[in-house]
């Protein structure tokens, strides 16, 4: 191919070149997201068309609609890359000389691919488009490059001189001491004919927050935080979808998948068009909630299913809480609670709600109000809290203390910790702390988990049992705490999550470090 020719057009379906943005790309590569086999090359106005890329009547298959850069395949040696049918996608991904190898060894590829060679296969893509407006102009992730990801953003110290390394990441990350700064999510997207699929590459284990809003059918805002940075992303889909959008969050790789059913089903030449923005604090974000289902847990606790009154969709930080402000006679009250995750939920739930579980105190201002049958509207924040996920990376013996509603947030950390597959955990020590048996919460779900995973052992310590309880009795004492701290001890760990109100987690803190646990291996959820 001749590369100094302007006019190639890369596409294989004679599509003028795509855009992202109003204005076609002015480097001589068109979205690589829609790349695929040029069997008809549009040059010097002539449309010539063969049965293949390079002049050979065989038919060439086209990479499928939807594939992106990331399909194509390198032949490491040669540094060409090409497409292929199913049998090549095999290499997907991965240096296939030696596939290749292996069934045409008497092939000169470099010779042939030497015509079809459309540039390097690089880490990152760079597609110089007009500018990307910022709503506002406060963040130094403005250059307007629009970089498309095959590595999140992992840059290593060698990888500091590498000319495909982001222009605006103003702080590399370090993959050896996890220290790092800025976390710029990078956007992909792929394709079927029936849905799209709006990618995010952050960072793992940054434990990233979601807040989706549909404005309209083609119009969306997507929030990402990252501790207190939140990422706006506003979205111009060139076509409709529709609401909700599936979630999913990748804790370990940090890649953010939003995946939205297409109103017409059909390939869309290009997904739109995106501005971002970046906020630095927390802003009074503020959603608009009803109560969708309150049923009753305990004596005198509830699950409160919120729904979204517009069409909003809520994913919380594990360990991160968020502030709900309802009317109490004439008054805005501010409490914080904890989404709990689905799994662990007592009563049935589906997205885009959340779950809450709320014990109600007798004088209590908003618990009662929320919990009641006639309770108002209600309006929460996004999420705030200061849990790192990173903290726990290290460690595969774990300690989680909750006394009575504080478990909230240790049923969060519980399920990712069960659930994550790199650095697998070995033990997970569960213990709760409640007045009395019927105190306690998602009780079933707990013991049904760990009997299920060996890895899980639940402890209750009750403070004021009843009848004929059998087991432990008591409150946070040296004798129970000191054993965590001790290597010799069955029950030692490596890290403890604490969750109560500020006497237990005071007490506790005392004991552990009393006992010599590190203060950098405690993490205690607080507001
Ligand atoms: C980060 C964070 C996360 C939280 N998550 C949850 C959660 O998921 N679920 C949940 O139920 N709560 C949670 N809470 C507690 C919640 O924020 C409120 O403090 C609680 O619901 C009481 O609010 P209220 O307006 O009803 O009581 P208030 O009007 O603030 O207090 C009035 C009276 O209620 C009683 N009272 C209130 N709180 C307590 C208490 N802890 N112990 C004993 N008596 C009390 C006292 O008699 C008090 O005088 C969380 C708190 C924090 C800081």
């Amino acid at each position: 191919m001749d590369k100094s020719n302007p006019k190639l057009n890369l596409t294989g379906t004679n599509d003028p070149p795509q855009t992202i943005g109003k204005k076609p790309p002015s480097l001589g590569v068109t979205n690589p997201n829609s790349l695929s086999v040029s069997n008809s090359l549009d040059v010097s106005n002539k449309k010539v068309t063969t049965t293949s890329a390079t002049g050979n009547p065989r038919n060439k298959c086209a990479l499928k609609p939807g594939h992106s850069l990331m399909d194509w395949i390198r032949l490491g040696s040669s540094g060409l890359d090409l497409s292929g049918p199913d049998e090549l996608m095999k290499g997907i991904g991965k240096d296939a000389t030696k596939l290749f190898e292996d069934v045409h060894a008497w092939v000169n590829y470099e010779q042939l691919l030497g015509k079809c060679y459309v540039g390097p296969l690089r880490n990152s893509a760079i597609i110089d488009l007009e500018p990307l407006k910022p709503l506002t102009k406060t963040s130094s992730d403005n250059s307007g490059s629009f970089r498309l990801p095959v590595l999140p953003f992992l840059q290593t110290s060698s990888a500091k001189t590498s000319p495909t390394k982001s222009a605006n990441t103003s702080k590399e990350y370090n993959v050896k001491t996890g220290e790092n700064a800025e976390v710029v999510p990078r956007f992909d997207w792929i394709q079927k004919t029936s849905d799209l699929t709006l990618i995010f590459y952050t960072r793992p284990l940054c434990n990233p927050g979601l807040v989706i809003t549909h404005k309209s059918s083609n119009q969306l805002e997507v929030r990402i935080q990252i501790e207190r940075t939140t990422h706006v992303y506003s979205v111009e889909l060139s076509h409709d979808v529709n609401y909700p959008c599936a979630m999913k969050v990748s804790y370990e790789t940090g890649k953010i998948e939003l995946r939205f059913v297409k109103t017409q089903p059909q390939l869309w030449t290009n997904y739109g068009v995106l501005e971002k923005q970046k906020l630095t604090e927390f802003e009074g974000l503020q959603l608009e909630y009803e109560i969708l289902k309150r049923e009753t847990i305990t004596h005198d606790s509830y699950a409160v299913i919120l729904q979204p009154v517009k069409k909003v969709l809520l994913f919380n930080p594990i360990g991160f809480h968020i502030s709900v402000t309802s009317n109490v006679n004439g008054v805005d009250v501010t409490r914080s609670y904890t989404p709990v995750p689905i799994q662990y939920c007592p009563v049935d739930v589906t997205a885009p709600t959340l779950p809450l579980l709320i014990k109600s105190y007798e004088l209590g201002i908003l618990s009662k109000h929320i919990t009641s049958a006639d309770c108002s509207p209600v309006r929460i924040s996004q999420s705030k809290g200061s849990f790192m996920l990173t903290s726990l990376k290290e460690h595969t013996n774990i300690g989680l203390l909750a006394a009575g509603s504080g478990i909230t947030p240790i049923l969060s950390v519980l399920q990712y910790l069960l659930e994550r597959t790199s650095n697998k955990v070995e033990k997970v020590q569960l213990l709760l702390f409640n007045k009395t048996e019927q105190d306690i919460w998602c009780r079933k779900i707990l013991e049904k988990t760990a009997e299920k995973d060996a890895r899980l052992t639940i402890r209750h310590i009750l403070s004021e049992p009843q009848g004929d309880w059998q087991g432990e009795v008591g409150r946070v004492t040296q004798e129970l705490i000191a054993p965590l701290a001790d290597p010799k001890s069955q029950s030692y760990v490596t890290f403890c999550c604490i969750c109560g109100p500020n006497p237990f987690n005071d007490l506790s803190e005392k004991l552990l470090k009393g006992s010599g646990f590190p203060a950098e291996r405690l993490h205690f959820f607080q507001g």
